[in-house]
């Protein structure tokens, strides 16, 4: 059983976009907390808050009311070269679409967030052979994205989000772009990733399959946090926790869908 300790706290944290009468309330006084080696979804309804949540925790969007701690520290108090810090090697972003840069070959683009931040990349070549084979993305790495499959795609993405060896990896709906096959292996591999590494994940998706390789999963609606359900431990299968999340979609009004 693995031994978790407190990596990420959020306080009642709320954001308001806009004011008068274009102001919306996307977050209401959220608080949890993520634990160090756990793999934790978050799944809500269109416009539930979920995308705005994960952007605060990225330092993307300021929350306009509590904190975000990452090991104690609050988040916001980050100066620029703290906060350069912690989105280039504490937090890892894998994004729906991708988002691989087109003239860069596979290799180049999971290389680039070290680049950016001017580490020693041949330092690296370990931990990318290393990602590219937990992948299976050894073979393309030579290659251009246009060359690539969607599911190659987003595992060359994930490999450079995990590059830098993030504390968190901050996952906003990564297999909704992918099919059913490539979305499967894409979770198998995060998740092995998740227990093999005690990579941290948190994961943003309306996707039931995907959710039920999550160990815990917290369920927001209009902003606040509506249910929260853990993975029995020892042993409930994939599927029965799968069952128990279609079951809470259904309360949130996805109906029998396993899709929000
Ligand atoms: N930049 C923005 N400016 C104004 N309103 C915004 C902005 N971003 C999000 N919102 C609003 O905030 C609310 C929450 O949006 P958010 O994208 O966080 O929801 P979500 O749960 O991720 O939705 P989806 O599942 O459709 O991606 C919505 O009402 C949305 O219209």
């Amino acid at each position: 059983m693995k031994n978790y300790e407190k990596l990420l706290e959020v306080i009642q944290v709320e954001k308001t976009y806009g004011t008068g009468q274009t102001e919306t309330e996307a977050l209401k006084g959220i608080t949890f907390d993520v634990f160090s080696g756990e793999f934790l979804g978050i799944m809500g309804a269109s416009g539930s808050g979920k995308s705005t949540l994960l952007h605060c925790i990225a330092t993307m969007q300021k929350p306009t009311k509590g904190k975000i701690l990452l090991q104690g520290v609050d988040i916001s108090s980050f100066k620029s070269a703290q906060l350069s810090n912690y989105r280039g090697s504490k937090i890892g972003y894998l994004f729906q679409e991708f988002e691989l840069i087109d003239n860069l070959t596979a290799k180049e683009n999971i290389l680039l967030p070290l680049a950016i931040h001017g580490e020693e990349i041949k330092s690296r070549d370990k931990k990318l052979e290393e990602l590219a084979d937990q992948l299976d993305i050894l073979d393309v790495l030579q290659k251009f994205p246009s060359q690539l499959s969607g599911g190659q795609k987003q595992r060359v993405a994930a490999a450079r989000a995990l590059i830098a060896n993030p504390s968190i990896l901050l996952a906003d709906e990564p297999t909704g772009a992918l099919d059913t096959k490539n979305a499967k292996n894409l979770m198998e591999k995060l998740s092995t990733i998740n227990s093999n590494d005690d990579t941290t994940v948190l994961m943003v998706t309306h996707d039931a399959n995907a959710a039920s390789f999550c160990s815990r999963i917290l369920f927001i609606q209009d902003g606040v946090l509506f249910h929260e359900m853990r993975r029995r431990v020892p042993g409930e299968s994939q599927s029965s926790f799968y069952e128990r999340i279609l079951s809470v979609l259904a309360q949130l009004g996805g109906g029998s869908s396993n899709v929000l």
